[in-house]
Order: structure tokens, then C-alpha cells, then sequence
């Protein structure tokens, strides 16, 4: 007698723009799912910020920081995903579900390919491709990013998030977008990506014949990463100055996100910007001297941040931060 083929492991893929609340959705459902998640984590910033945000959950964290997956090649992916199956046949607890977070600026398509391989789908079974959409700014980001309209054009399901920073008429236009982009896509509305975790995973969005289109790529010009990094504790003064320097460029640094030292706080910061949405939250980690930051923008000059950043680290003097504690990914204290 042949023993059953054993049950395909169900993917979601998770897209949208930089900021949009991808990795916040990704929480949410390692949190509320109830079932073992295992998660990929591509970053376009070579530091590992997501992964260490969704780390703290679970222990089934691939990441993926070599590039945009779009860009690197299969491979990558590939070798994430046979680490993850492998993973199970090791400890006999398979992920019945995977989640693979892409990168801010990752066009789906070339990701969708590769799922669809008949090597992969005979292990992993594609789900459904969400793409989380910013409510607030949606219409700003479609007019600047070329990848952000693919991201939502070929998404199963579309998560407009941050329905807590915009008005009702403004939701209520952000969503007629969303439907002119993509009539087809199943919307949902959320705050801090809360969605009803089984709705979102075992939504079938592919027919079993579907084939992804033919792939053109094509990202917004200029865009560069800079990883600024320090370990000394910034001051008061620096620390106003770096935040000056990202609000001040709302067009130019589209996101900013890392762990931060300050001088006279006991414990290290979390410090995340979606243009000019900068939002600060203790974390429960010692205050160790050390800060990484990403920053993600059209254009930067990696020696100029780098040089303003270290500036950040002279006189010290104390600042006084609200006194909550909130867990990696939490909801920040808005400027
Ligand atoms: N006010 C508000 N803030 C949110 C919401 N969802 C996420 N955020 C905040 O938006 C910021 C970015 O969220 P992330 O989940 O890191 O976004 P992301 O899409 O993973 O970001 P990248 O990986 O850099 O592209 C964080 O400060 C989140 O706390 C929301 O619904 N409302």
C-alpha cells in the first residue's frame, strides 16, 4: 500500500510599497494565526531590520538580504524555501504555511514565476499575493513608483492599511483606486494589519492553470539604501538633527527604520519614517551604545548621511522620551 502524498505547504505572498505595514501584517498574523508560520524576509536595505522585528515571534525567519528578489535570481528563494521544507523533515513539525515578505520595491511577477515552478509546486502551493497598500499615501506613491501600480495590479487581495491616518472620504478614494488599479482584487481595510488571519491565509486567489505574465521590471530610478551604523550613543541635539534630516526630505527618504542608542535612555529605540511619518518606541533591549539605522531614498549620498550621522553622536545631553514600552513593530508615538 502507498502511503497519501503529503499535504502541500500553502504560500502567501506579501507585497507593497516601502512603509506600507508589510512586516506589521506579517506579526499580526504569526500572532493571531494559530498555526506554524514558517516567513522569508527579502529587504532591499542590506541590514536585516525586518528579520530581527519578526525574529522575536518566531524562530522560522528566513532572510533574504542580498538584494531585491525580483533582481537576484531564484536562487535565493529557492534555497529559503528547501531550508524552510528541510527544516521540517528535521524536527518533524512541518510549517503548514509559509509567508514570503518582498522587499518594499519588489515587483511580484518574477517571485510568482518561481512558485509556479513544477519542482516547487510539487512541495509548496501558491496561495495568494497581497499587496499592503499606505491609505495615506497611495496616491502619492502610484504617481512616484512605477513598482507600487504592479504591485497592486497583480495582487489577489489588497490590504489598505493605516485607515487610522486618513479621513473617510480619503479611505473611501484610496479604495476606488485601488479598484480602478484592480477590479478583481479582494480589499480589505485595516489598521496595524489587523485582518482575520484565516480569511487572508486560506484564500485560494490562483486557479491551478494561472501562469504570471511575462516579467519587465521596472524600478524607480536612483533608488539607494545607506546603513548608518554607530556604537556610541547618539545625543540629544544629534538625535533631533537626524530626525530633521528625514522629515526635511519627505520626497527624497522614503523610509528609515532601525534600532537606536540614545545618550541618557536606559533601553535601545525603535525608530521607523514613511516619508514624513516618524514614529519612535522603546524597546524592551538595553540601551548597549549601539545604533543601525536603514535608510531607504532617491539619490542619497551614502558619505553625506554617514558623515551627518556621526555628527549625531557629539555633545551629550539627555532627552526626554515618552516612558511606554512597546514591543518591536507596535505602534509608535507619531511626531
Ligand atoms: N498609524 C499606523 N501606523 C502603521 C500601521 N501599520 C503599520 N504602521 C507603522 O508603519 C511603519 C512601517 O510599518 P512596517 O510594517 O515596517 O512596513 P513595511 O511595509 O514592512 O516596511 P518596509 O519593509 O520597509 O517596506 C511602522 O512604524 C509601523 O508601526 C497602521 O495601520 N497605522
Amino acid at each position: 500500500m502507498t502511503s497519501p502524498l503529503p499535504e502541500r505547504i500553502g504560500v502567501t505572498v506579501i507585497g507593497g510599497f516601502l512603509g506600507a505595514g508589510k512586516t506589521t501584517l506579517v506579526n499580526h498574523l504569526i500572532r493571531t494565526s494559530f498555526r506554524r508560520l514558517g516567513v522569508i524576509v527579502n529587504e532591499f536595505g542590506t541590514a536585516g531590520v525586518d528579520g530581527q522585528l519578526i525574529q522575536a515571534l518566531t524562530d522560522d525567519v528566513q532572510e533574504l538580504t542580498a538584494g531585491c528578489l525580483c533582481c537576484t535570481g531564484r536562487e535565493d528563494l529557492l534555497r529559503a524555501l528547501v531550508h524552510l521544507a528541510h527544516r521540517a523533515h528535521q524536527d518533524g513539525a512541518p510549517p503548514n504555511h509559509v509567508l514570503i515578505e518582498l522587499s518594499g520595491v519588489a515587483d511580484p511577477v518574477p517571485v510568482l514565476h518561481t512558485l509556479l515552478d513544477p519542482m516547487v509546486r510539487g512541495v509548496f502551493r501558491l496561495r495568494s499575493l497581497v499587496a499592503v497598500a499606505d491609505a495615506r499615501f497611495l496616491t502619492r506613491t502610484l504617481a512616484d513608483h512605477p513598482e507600487a501600480a504592479l504591485q497592486l495590479a497583480y495582487a489577489t487581495t489588497v490590504v489598505l492599511n493605516k485607515t487610522d491616518l486618513v479621513p473617510p472620504a480619503a479611505l473611501e478614494a484610496a479604495a476606488d483606486t485601488v479598484g480602478a488599479l484592480n477590479p478583481l482584487a479582494r480589499v480589505l481595510h485595516a489598521e496595524h494589519g489587523h485582518v482575520d488571519a484565516p480569511a487572508l491565509l486560506d484564500t485560494a486567489g490562483f486557479d491551478a492553470d494561472w501562469t504570471p505574465p511575462p516579467v519587465q521590471t521596472r524600478h524607480t530610478p536612483g533608488l539607494k539604501t545607506v546603513t548608518l551604523e554607530a556604537d556610541r550613543p547618539l545625543s540629544a541635539r544629534g538625535w533631533h538633527d537626524l530626525i530633521g534630516r528625514i522629515a526635511g526630505r519627505p520626497g527624497q527618504v522614503l523610509r528609515v527604520k532601525g534600532h537606536v542608542s540614545l545618550a541618557g535612555q536606559g533601553t535601545r529605540l525603535l525608530l521607523h519614517a514613511v516619508r514624513d511619518v516618524i514614529t519612535v518606541d522603546r524597546t524592551e533591549e538595553k540601551q548597549n551604545g549601539r545604533s543601525r539605522v536603514v535608510m531607504i531614498g532617491r539619490d542619497l549620498d551614502a558619505q553625506e548621511e554617514r558623515a551627518a550621522f556621526a555628527q549625531a553622536m557629539d555633545a551629550p545631553r539627555a532627552l526626554i522620551l515618552p516612558r511606554r514600552a512597546a514591543p518591536a513593530g507596535g505602534r509608535g508615538v507619531r511626531r
